[in-house]
């Protein structure tokens, strides 16, 4: 110790006293985690177990960051003693779960929060009903957005959805003998879509000649941004957020964006009598208190709904397309199935009818169980009662502190949509095997794209509607041009890289465009 004390301990130099006491808080710190934590006793790698900085590792640096949802599913293998383990401790202070048939704590009954590390530092300061820590201040806040989403809204919204539709299929007819990046038209769609529902008129970004290709690509810098801002005590983004919006948007044209979204979505005037609220206008004629409809406080609903709405309905929409495109006896399923019923209906067939068709319910239900669009784990901690998970009880937590005794407890749908006792050969896309009402029945309950329990995907029948109208529309015997293809690997869309989101690690779905049928000479 030498190094430290060079003048004995009455004259350490302040500097090595600090670097002293900063090796023993550590080891403390470590040790108390190791043996004494209430997580002391689960399995899991001991690094993840001392210290934060193993998960920030994986979500930050390792293989461009994003990369620990694929360790833990390694974790589950390592630590199972003959078969994958379905619990372990993936940091100090949170167990996660694999098991298809354990959601205790996404229960009404558990009455969970969000831990705030996990939610509020990634989405920055923006106290959106998504990132509400507290079940309570949860319910509050969803109240009056569930009557905003609720199906008789959607069912009225129905001509704009495929109005957004109509509008896509016509630029890709029109991209005849062209390469389109499917990644990101799909985005669009998604985007107009959201938008529309939620503001009154979409955002237009259908119209972006490029398929706003940059502004994706902006989108995809700040959630890695936010990664790195959950991992650096939710600094980062705060700091980028108070940038002026010059400089901001010199480094990230997304960040540009964020006036003209808020523009778009909160400042229009009040609506004539008789036309409908938007979200907005909804949110602020309810009941919520007044500390519920401040500036911030709607504007993050904004956020929050185009950032959910966008990535997780194109991301599902890319596996579709990609899954029916290199198999063409699917496709060929599909298009038979779609062109009989319309012949039978005499007319475009409306999202009620394709609800009744079983191969493009196997398809829709086969993209949500593949995609992965959100690999994200989903935490929770439960305040008022311990858990119990096979022979371990996991104690309850202490949700808006940093205290280490604080428990969180974790699982991921994309575990049960991969799980082979389930969804035999699941990593195949088999939309027969939903065929039948009763196994449609069967696997439907361990269809769980949209999260579990009261934190349920608002937005679930907007993108279940959108999803249905899009591949009718797209492959049905009328779309007059067909897609194949285009110099295109698994690696250019499939999920890799977890920034709450899903995000490949390649260039996007690419096609080549030809015109089919009467129109093909058109607008050569
Ligand atoms: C295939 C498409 C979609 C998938 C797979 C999906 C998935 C999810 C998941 C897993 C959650 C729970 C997150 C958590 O527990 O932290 C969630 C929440 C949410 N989603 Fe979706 N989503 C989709 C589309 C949409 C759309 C189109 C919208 C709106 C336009 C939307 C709005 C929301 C909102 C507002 C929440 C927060 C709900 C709450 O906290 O009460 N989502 N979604």
């Amino acid at each position: 110790m030498d190094f430290l004390w060079p003048y004995g301990l009455s004259g350490a130099h302040p500097f090595s006293c600090f670097l002293l006491f900063l090796v023993v808080a550590i080891v403390s710190v470590v040790f108390y985690r190791l043996a004494f934590h209430p997580l002391a006793r689960f399995p899991g790698p001991v690094l993840a177990a001392s210290t934060g900085l193993y998960e920030a590792y994986y979500q930050c640096i390792k293989d461009g960051g994003g990369r620990y949802w694929v360790e833990i599913e390694k974790m589950h293998q390592r630590y199972g003693i003959k078969t994958p383990g379905p619990i372990v401790r993936i940091n100090p202070r949170e167990v996660h779960i694999a098991d298809p048939d354990w959601n205790a704590v996404y229960k009404y009954s558990s009455k969970a929060s969000k831990p705030k590390w996990f939610y509020f530092r990634f989405f920055g300061k923006f106290p959106s009903t998504n990132v509400a820590e507290s079940h309570a201040l949860h319910q509050l806040r969803r109240g009056p957005l569930q009557v905003y989403f609720a199906s008789t809204n959607i069912q009225q919204y129905m001509p704009t959805i495929l109005a957004q539709v109509d509008k896509l299929c016509t630029r890709l007819r029109a991209a005849d003998g062209c390469v389109v990046n499917l990644s990101d038209a799909f985005r669009c769609l998604a985007t107009d879509v959201a938008t529309g529902f939620a503001f009154g008129a979409p955002f237009g970004h259908l119209d972006e000649p490029t398929f706003d290709r940059e502004f994706n690509l902006a989108v995809k810098m700040v959630v890695r941004t936010s990664m790195w801002s959950r991992h650096t005590f939710g600094l980062l983004l705060p700091m980028l957020h108070s940038l002026p919006e010059s400089i901001a948007k010199k480094m990230n044209p997304a960040f540009g964006r964020v006036k003209w979204m808020r523009d778009r979505s909160m400042s229009k005037p009040e609506p004539a009598p008789g036309t409908p609220y938007d979200m907005i206008q909804t949110l602020m004629s309810s009941n919520l208190p007044p500390e519920e409809k401040t500036f911030p406080r709607l504007f993050s609903e904004t956020r929050s709904v185009i950032m959910a709405g966008t990535e997780t309905t194109a991301t599902t929409l890319v596996c579709i397309t990609s899954n029916l495109l290199r198999d063409p006896t699917k496709l060929q399923k599909l298009r038979a199935e779609l062109g009989a019923a319309e012949k039978t209906k005499g007319s475009p067939l409306e999202y009620s009818d394709l609800r009744e068709l079983p191969y493009i319910t196997g398809v829709v239900n086969e993209g949500l169980r593949m995609a992965n669009p959100t690999p994200s784990r989903l935490p929770r901690v439960c305040e008022d009662q311990d858990l119990k998970y096979k022979q371990y009880i996991i104690p309850k937590g202490i949700p808006a502190g940093e205290h280490s005794n604080q428990t969180t407890i974790s699982t991921t749908t994309q575990d049960t949509h991969n799980d082979a006792s389930v969804f035999a050969q699941p990593f195949e896309f088999i939309p027969e095997r939903w065929a039948s009402p009763e196994e449609r029945r069967q696997l439907g309950r361990h269809l769980q794209p949209w999260g579990r329990g009261t934190r349920l995907c608002l937005g679930m029948e907007l993108a279940t509607t959108d999803l249905y109208l899009a591949v009718s529309r797209l492959f049905g015997p009328g779309a007059g041009f067909e897609m194949r293809l285009y110099d295109t690997v698994d690696d250019d869309w499939v999920a890799y890289h977890e920034w709450f989101a899903a995000f490949p690690r390649g260039r996007g779905l690419r096609v080549k465009v030809s015109r089919t049928g009467e129109g093909k000479s058109e607008g050569k």
